[in-house]
């Protein structure tokens, strides 16, 4: 995702890469080239440190990096309020198909009994399930809570250990590896006589560009905490 990033900032005519860092290189080369936005695509382990260090620069950053929990969120919202100028901006994809599959989801939860969410990444892939499938099940149950919607029909007494995958808020989530994916997420929601699957495939990673460019060129004048692309896109 970095090569690529570079590769979009680059090809961009109203913007400039000044730097590059990879694991290893000193951030402070970062502030020293006089960036104004940087954008971090690397790991769970180190994503906090790196808003850390770049807020306090007074750097806005552009976060693809997966594994935000709440604890995370509020953390990056107290640095944040210490460096009013600053911007972050936190999605847990930059794609657009993604981010409208998300909104469709959370629009057809109320009116289904059952939901599970199925994504599929290249065997690379640090994390499961995905931030995009977590944040998936996150608003789906935030939508079935606010319909009154109570726990899924499921008669399951005896599995082997995860078959029904991970629980997140009520909603299960598989995760599948397999060489030749690149990112793909289906939501199959059921109800009497009818099912809605609602599936998005991201083929290229240059799937993901829009959306990081968006950000990027939002960031030089929004201050605070955004989560997501979807303020920015209206
Ligand atoms: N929000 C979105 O739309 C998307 C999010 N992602 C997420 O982005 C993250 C990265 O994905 P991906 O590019 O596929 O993963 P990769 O493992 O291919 O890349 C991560 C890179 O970060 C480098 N790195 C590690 N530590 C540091 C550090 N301290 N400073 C700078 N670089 C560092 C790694 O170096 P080294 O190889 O030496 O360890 C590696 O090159 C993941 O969390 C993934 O889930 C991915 C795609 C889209
Ligand atoms: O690691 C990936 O590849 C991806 N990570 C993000 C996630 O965890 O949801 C976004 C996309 O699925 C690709």
């Amino acid at each position: 995702m970095g090569l690529e990033v570079c590769k979009a900032v680059d090809a961009a005519d109203d913007l400039e890469l000044v730097a590059r860092v990879d694991q290893g290189d000193p951030l402070a080369s970062v502030a020293d080239a006089g960036a104004r936005v940087l954008v971090d695509f690397t790991t769970p382990d180190v994503v906090m440190d790196n808003l850390r260090w770049a807020i306090g620069q007074g750097i806005s950053v552009v976060v693809g990096t997966s594994g935000f929990s709440e604890e995370r969120l509020a953390q990056v919202r107290t640095w944040l309020s210490e460096k009013p100028e600053a911007g972050v901006l936190i999605a847990p994809n930059f794609g657009i198909g993604a981010v409208l599959m998300m909104q469709f989801a959370a629009k057809a939860a109320r009116y289904f009994e059952s939901v599970e969410i199925i994504e599929q990444h290249h065997p690379r892939k640090l994390d499961a399930p995905s931030g995009t499938a977590t944040h998936t099940a996150k608003v789906i149950a935030a939508a079935r809570a606010e319909a009154g919607l109570g726990a899924m029909p499921d008669a399951t007494k005896e599995e082997f250990d995860h078959a029904r995958g991970a629980d997140i808020n009520g909603v299960r989530v598989h995760a599948v590896r397999a060489s030749g994916l690149v990112a793909h997420q289906e939501v199959l929601f059921g109800t009497t006589g009818e099912t809605l699957t609602i599936r998005h495939d991201s083929l290229d990673r240059a799937s993901f560009m829009p959306g990081v460019l968006l950000a990027v060129r939002a960031l030089v004048s929004r201050p605070g905490l955004t989560i997501g692309l979807d303020p920015l896109l209206g």
